[in-house]
Order: structure tokens, then C-alpha cells, then sequence
């Protein structure tokens, strides 16, 4: 994401910044609360200033609302509300080992009624076992919602859950803070419909990153020229839930060049630079050291693949 370096100090920037999973107890000694999709962040602003001894963070996938908060955080003084822009279903899972959160929030999502959205949802398999992994004993999940459907189904799917169980459900609940959408829903006379969700026994997940070391593969002394280069626009490579796709390349300086590269793990996708460097012997590919990207196994994988194709080109040559 782009680092408006005035206003960041409290949201964490990857991968430079801070090792995952992260180390909680260097971020306060209370709880600890994460809410998804903050919006315009009035929510955990609210929060984190009326319960100082607990430690907020906000997930956020859009980079503009992380923006908007952080400048907020910063002229309030709050130290103790942190912000991640990214997909909550990785970042979740990825950034907090099991049992470190006591309460997870999600204020008005989008329900993402079309069926071909259906992993979007917080009702997919993988979200309510990434809950029941992150959430303490006795931790709480607490959705709300103007639609009563979505409020059903989630309250039918969590509650399935081997690890976890229905804690309330309400019609209009008194809330002590409201959201923009909230709002704006209540002023249309819709209901507001409240889900919580109990963590009730031990569950584990797996995690994608297992460690964070530095990428770079070597090849040997392999010469190309932008035609060979072409053929890479458009390749597509998939191992398992890991898919990845070459796009544009850019020559730099001297023979090196970067290579656009979109690589998915399941529905987790992301878009990076990859780094084509000409040493006097070998070539060395690595992701390009100004992507915030993490080294999640299909970022490896498209790693991986372009030194097998280079050295393919080389043999052949
Ligand atoms: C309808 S808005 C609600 C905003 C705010 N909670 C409120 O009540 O005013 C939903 C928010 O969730 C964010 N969002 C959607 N999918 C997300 C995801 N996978 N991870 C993190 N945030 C997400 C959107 O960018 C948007 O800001």
C-alpha cells in the first residue's frame, strides 16, 4: 500500500514492519479486539478511547478507509487502535495465533447475496474455522446486520461449528456506538439484526505462511533477449490452491527487469513485482524488495517457475 509516512505510525505495513504471527504481547497487556471491515473507522476509534487498557486493530481491505483512519488515529493521540489494509480471511488467520483474540466485530458487511460470491461471506467453511482457531475460550464473534436473511444464515452456519455455539441474537439491539451504514439504514426505518458467537472449544487451522524467510532463487548465467521475454506475458502456472500469472515486464537498468506477477492462494490474491537480476555468473530472481507482498506459497511458486522456464530458455539456447 502506498505509505503516507505522516499519518502511518499506527498501521502496519508488511512485509518490512513486523514478523507474522504477530507478537501480541509487545502491543499492550489487555485484550485483545479486532474488528473487519471499519469503513470510515468511527467504530474502533470509539473503542479503543473508551477501553484504553485493551489493544484494537482494524482490517480493512480498503486502502483509502485505512487512509482516512489513520489520519484520525494520529490528530486523536490514540496509541492503542492498530490498522492492516487487507483481506480479513488471510490477514486474520495469518497475522494472530489461536487463542489471542477475545472479541472479533463485523459491523454491516456486505452479504454478498450472489451465490457465485458465496467464499466472500463470513458464512464459508473457511472463516468460521479461522474464527474458532483465533478466538479465546470463551471469546466472542458479534455480527450486525440490516439484512434478516444474512443474520439467519450466519447465525445457522457459525453456530454449526464443531468449536463454537450460538451466544445471542437480537432484533434492534441498543448498541453504545453507531456506524455510518448503521445509520444510514436506520434512517431508511430498516432493522438491525445482532449475532454473537461464542468460541467454546480448542480448534486449530492451518496457516499458509509457515516462515517469512527472504526469497530469491539463483540461475545460472542466462542471457535473454525481449522477445524470449514476451512469451512470459500471459503465462499461467497453478499448483494445488496456488495459481499464478505473468504479466507485463519492464527492462531496468542494464540487463536486469521486474516481472508482473498476480499469484492467488485459494481466494487470497496478490500483485507484485519480481526482480530479474544479471550478476557476472548467475541470475538472481527475487521479489522485488519495494512489494509489500507476503511470501505465501504461490508467491514462491511463481518464483520457482520463472527460474524453471529461464533455465528451460537457457538449454535451449
Ligand atoms: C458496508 S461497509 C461497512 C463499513 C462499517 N463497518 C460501517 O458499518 O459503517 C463494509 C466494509 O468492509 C470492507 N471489507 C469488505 N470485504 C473485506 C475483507 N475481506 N476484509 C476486510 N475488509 C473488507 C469494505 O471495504 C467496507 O469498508
Amino acid at each position: 500500500m502506498p505509505v503516507d509516512s505522516v499519518a502511518l505510525e499506527n498501521v502496519i505495513v508488511r512485509p518490512e514492519g513486523i514478523d507474522i504471527p504477530f507478537d501480541l504481547s509487545s502491543y499492550g497487556t489487555g485484550k485483545h479486539v479486532v474488528e473487519i471491515g471499519f469503513g470510515n473507522g468511527e467504530f474502533p476509534v470509539y473503542m479503543a478511547r473508551s477501553h484504553g487498557e485493551d489493544t484494537f486493530w482494524g482490517i480493512e481491505v480498503s486502502q483509502t478507509c485505512v487512509l482516512k483512519a489513520a489520519k484520525r488515529i494520529r490528530n486523536l493521540g490514540i496509541k492503542n487502535l492498530f490498522l492492516m489494509c487487507g483481506d480479513a480471511r488471510f490477514l486474520l488467520r495469518e497475522c494472530f495465533q489461536d487463542e489471542t483474540i477475545h472479541k472479533v466485530y463485523m459491523n454491516f458487511p456486505c452479504p454478498w447475496p450472489k451465490s457465485r460470491h458465496g467464499k466472500r461471506r463470513v458464512t464459508y467453511s473457511g472463516f468460521a474455522d479461522m474464527l474458532a482457531a483465533v478466538l479465546c475460550r470463551g471469546g466472542v464473534f458479534e455480527l450486525v446486520t440490516d439484512e434478516e436473511w444474512y443474520a439467519d444464515e450466519v447465525k445457522a452456519v457459525l453456530s454449526d461449528h464443531q468449536a463454537l455455539a450460538l451466544y445471542a441474537y437480537e432484533k434492534n439491539p441498543h448498541r453504545s456506538v453507531t456506524t455510518k451504514y448503521e445509520r444510514k439504514w436506520l434512517a431508511q426505518g430498516k432493522d438491525i439484526f445482532l449475532v454473537q458467537i461464542e468460541k467454546k472449544e480448542k480448534f486449530t487451522v492451518d496457516r499458509l505462511i509457515k516462515e517469512e524467510n527472504v526469497m530469491h532463487t539463483k540461475i545460472g548465467n542466462v542471457t535473454w533477449t525481449p522477445s524470449q521475454l514476451q512469451v512470459l506475458n500471459g503465462l499461467e502456472g497453478k499448483a494445488g490452491d496456488c495459481h499464478w500469472t505473468y504479466k507485463n515486464y519492464y527492462m531496468s537498468s542494464g540487463e536486469s527487469f521486474l516481472l508482473e506477477t498476480i499469484a492467488s492462494d485459494g481466494g487470497f490474491e496478490q500483485r507484485f513485482f519480481l526482480k530479474l537480476v544479471k550478476g557476472e555468473k548467475e541470475t538472481l530472481i527475487k521479489l522485488d524488495p519495494n512489494c509489500t507482498a507476503f511470501r505465501t506459497p504461490a508467491l514462491k511458486q511463481s518464483i520457482y517457475c520463472l527460474a524453471e522456464h529461464l533455465s528451460q530458455a537457457k538449454d535451449h539456447s
